[in-house]
C-alpha cells in the first residue's frame, strides 16, 4: 500500500527519468575539473612501488619477467618449437613479499595491537617518532612542547681534509722530467694530481755545491704496513733517484719536519690548475687553460740563479716546483654544464653570466685539497705565520692566493700568467716561444700544437672575450693589452 507522499515522490522520479532533458543542478553545468584517469599514468605509478594496501605490501604480478626461474614464470630458454608440451606453462600468480598479518603477529614482527598501515609505526611495527605538531599561528606558551622549540641543529663542521699520495712516477715532458703524483682524499672521490718538477732528485746532493730541499710526498714515503716489501714501495713510487733496470732504492719516511731552508734559493714556483678537458685535450681556443698548463710546466722547469757562494761564481740549480692539478672541470660546475655554458656564450652571454643562467655560481671551486697536497709535498711553509720557504704562486686569480693564505700556507710572491698571444702583441712583454703563426683562409690565426704540452700559443676572438671577462668581472690581475693605446699601435 502506498501513501500519498510516496505517490508524489514516485511521480517526481518518473518525471525525472523520462523527461527529455533531465533537470540539472547549477553545479552540474560546469565541466569536470578532475583529470580523466590516464591508464598509462596508473601503470607507471603501479610500476614504481612499493605500494601499501590495506592487507598486503608490494605485490608482484608476473614475477618471472625478470627472473625466469621464479614461480609463475615461463622459462623461454627451455622452450622448443618442436615440442610445445616439453614444459607445461605454469599458472601466473600474485606473490606478496609480506607475510599475512596473523603470521607476522605470531612471529613477533608486529605487536598484536598494531593497526594495519599504522602511520605511527614502520613496516616492522617499530613505533615511529610522532609527527611534529602543526605550527599554530598563535605563539605557544614557553616550554609546552620542547620539540616545537628545539634549537636548529648546526651542521657538523666538515672533517679536516686529509690527502694520501697513492702513487708517483717519472714523466718525461718537452720541458724536462716531472714526477706525476696521484692523490686520494677524504672529501671527494676524485683523483687529484700533482706534477712535481724537481730534477735535482736525480743527482746526489753531496756532489752539488748548492742544493734545495727535495720536493717529496710525506704520505707516499711513509711506511704503509708491516708487510710492505721494498718492491711494493718502489712500485707505488716511494723510491729515490731514477729507477732503471740496474738501480732501485726505496725511500725512507720523510717525517713531518719542515725541510731545511737554504737562504738565497728562490721559493718553489707553484701553480694550482683546474681541469679543462676542452682546453687541454681537445685544444679548444675558447680558453687558455691548455696553454697555461704548458706554460706553467715550462716556467717551473727553468733553471734558477742562486747567489754566489763565497768566492765562487753565481750558481744555477734546476728549476723546482709543482702544478697541483685539481679535477674541478669548468670552474667546478662540471663538463656537462660547461658545454651548456658554451652554447649560452655563443648566444652572446659571457662566461660568468652563462654560469649564473645555468643556476651555478660564477666560480664553484675550493682549494682546501690543493693546500693539503702542497702541505704533503712540504711546500708553502708550515702553520700560519711560521717560517718556511713559502711558494711563488703562478696565477692571476686573487682567490687562489687568498685561499692558500687562509689555509695557513705562505705565498711569498704572486707570479702573473700572461697569455702567450697577449705577450706577442704587447712589446713590453717577452714572447717566450718563437711562435709560428699563420692565418687560414678565413683570417683565423693558426698555430701548430696550440694547446698541447710543448705546443704553442692560443689566439682568437673567443679567447680574448674569455680573458677580458676574467679581468673585468672576476678581478683577475692581468693588463688588457687592447686597452693600452701604445701596445695597440705596436
Ligand atoms: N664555467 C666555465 N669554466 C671555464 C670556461 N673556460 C674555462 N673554464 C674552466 O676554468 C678553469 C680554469 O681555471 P685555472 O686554469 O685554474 O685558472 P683561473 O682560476 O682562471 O686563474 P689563473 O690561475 O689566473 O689561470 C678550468 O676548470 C676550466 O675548465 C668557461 O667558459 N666556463
Amino acid at each position: 500500500m502506498h501513501s500519498h507522499s510516496n505517490d508524489a515522490a514516485d511521480a517526481a522520479l518518473l518525471e525525472m527519468l523520462t523527461a527529455p532533458t533531465p533537470p540539472q543542478s547549477p553545479k552540474a553545468k560546469f565541466s569536470r575539473r578532475d583529470a580523466a584517469l590516464d591508464p598509462l599514468m596508473i601503470a607507471a605509478a603501479a610500476a614504481s612501488g612499493p605500494h601499501v594496501t590495506r592487507n598486503h605490501y608490494h605485490h608482484d604480478f608476473f614475477p618471472g619477467v625478470m627472473l625466469p626461474q621464479h614461480q609463475g614464470s615461463w622459462d623461454w630458454t627451455k622452450w622448443s618449437p618442436d615440442d610445445p608440451k616439453q614444459q607445461p606453462r605454469r599458472h601466473l600468480a600474485y606473490v606478496s613479499r609480506q607475510a599475512p598479518r596473523r603470521q607476522r603477529i605470531q612471529e613477533g614482527l608486529i605487536p598484536e595491537d598494531a593497526k594495519e598501515n599504522d602511520s605511527s609505526r614502520d613496516n616492522t611495527g617499530t613505533p615511529l617518532p610522532s609527527p611534529r605538531k602543526r605550527r599554530s599561528s598563535v605563539a605557544a606558551p614557553a616550554d609546552t612542547d620542547s620539540r616545537t622549540h628545539a634549537k636548529p641543529v648546526a651542521p657538523e663542521p666538515p672533517k679536516p681534509v686529509e690527502v694520501k699520495c697513492m702513487a708517483r712516477t717519472r714523466i718525461p715532458t718537452p720541458h724536462g722530467p716531472a714526477f706525476l703524483h696521484l692523490y686520494h682524499n677524504n672529501r671527494d672521490g676524485k683523483e687529484h694530481l700533482a706534477i712535481v718538477i724537481d730534477p735535482a732528485q736525480y743527482s746526489d746532493p753531496a756532489e752539488e755545491a748548492v742544493s734545495a730541499p727535495p720536493i717529496r710526498s710525506r704520505s707516499l714515503d711513509a711506511v704503509w704496513g708491516d708487510n710492505e716489501t721494498e718492491m711494493d714501495r718502489i712500485t707505488r713510487g716511494a723510491y729515490i733517484g731514477r729507477l732503471s733496470p740496474t738501480f732501485r732504492r726505496a725511500s725512507v719516511p720523510t717525517g713531518d719536519l719542515p725541510p731545511a731552508i737554504n737562504d738565497g734559493i728562490p721559493s718553489p714556483l707553484v701553480r694550482i690548475h683546474s681541469e679543462c678537458f676542452t682546453g687541454e685535450t681537445v685544444g679548444s681556443m675558447r680558453c687558455d687553460c691548455g696553454e697555461q698548463l704548458d706554460e706553467a710546466l715550462r716556467l717551473i722547469s727553468q733553471p734558477l740563479a742562486v747567489p754566489a757562494l763565497a768566492g765562487g761564481p753565481p750558481a744555477r740549480i734546476p728549476g723546482r716546483g709543482a702544478v697541483v692539478y685539481l679535477r674541478q672541470e669548468g670552474r667546478g660546475i662540471g663538463l656537462l654544464s660547461k658545454i651548456r655554458a658554451y652554447n649560452l656564450q655563443d648566444l652572446g652571454h659571457d662566461t660568468v653570466t652563462a654560469n649564473l643562467l645555468l643556476g651555478h655560481g660564477a666560480d664553484e671551486r675550493g682549494y682546501e685539497i690543493a693546500a693539503a697536497i702542497l702541505r704533503d709535498l712540504g711546500l708553502g711553509g708550515g702553520a700560519a705565520g711560521s717560517a718556511g720557504e713559502g711558494v711563488r704562486l703562478l696565477t692571476n686569480n686573487p682567490d687562489k692566493v687568498e685561499a692558500l693564505q687562509k689555509e695557513g700556507l705562505v705565498v711569498a710572491e704572486r707570479v702573473p700568467m700572461v697569455p702567450r698571444s697577449w705577450q706577442a702583441r704587447n712589446p713590453a712583454l717577452m714572447l717566450p716561444h718563437g711562435a709560428e703563426v699563420w692565418e687560414d683562409r678565413d683570417g683565423v690565426p693558426r698555430v701548430a700544437g696550440a694547446t698541447l704540452i710543448g705546443g704553442n700559443s692560443v689566439h682568437g676572438a673567443d679567447l680574448d672575450k674569455y680573458l677580458r671577462t676574467k679581468v673585468l668581472r672576476m678581478g683577475h690581475v692581468l693588463p688588457l693589452w687592447m686597452e693600452d693605446p701604445e701596445a695597440e699601435g705596436a
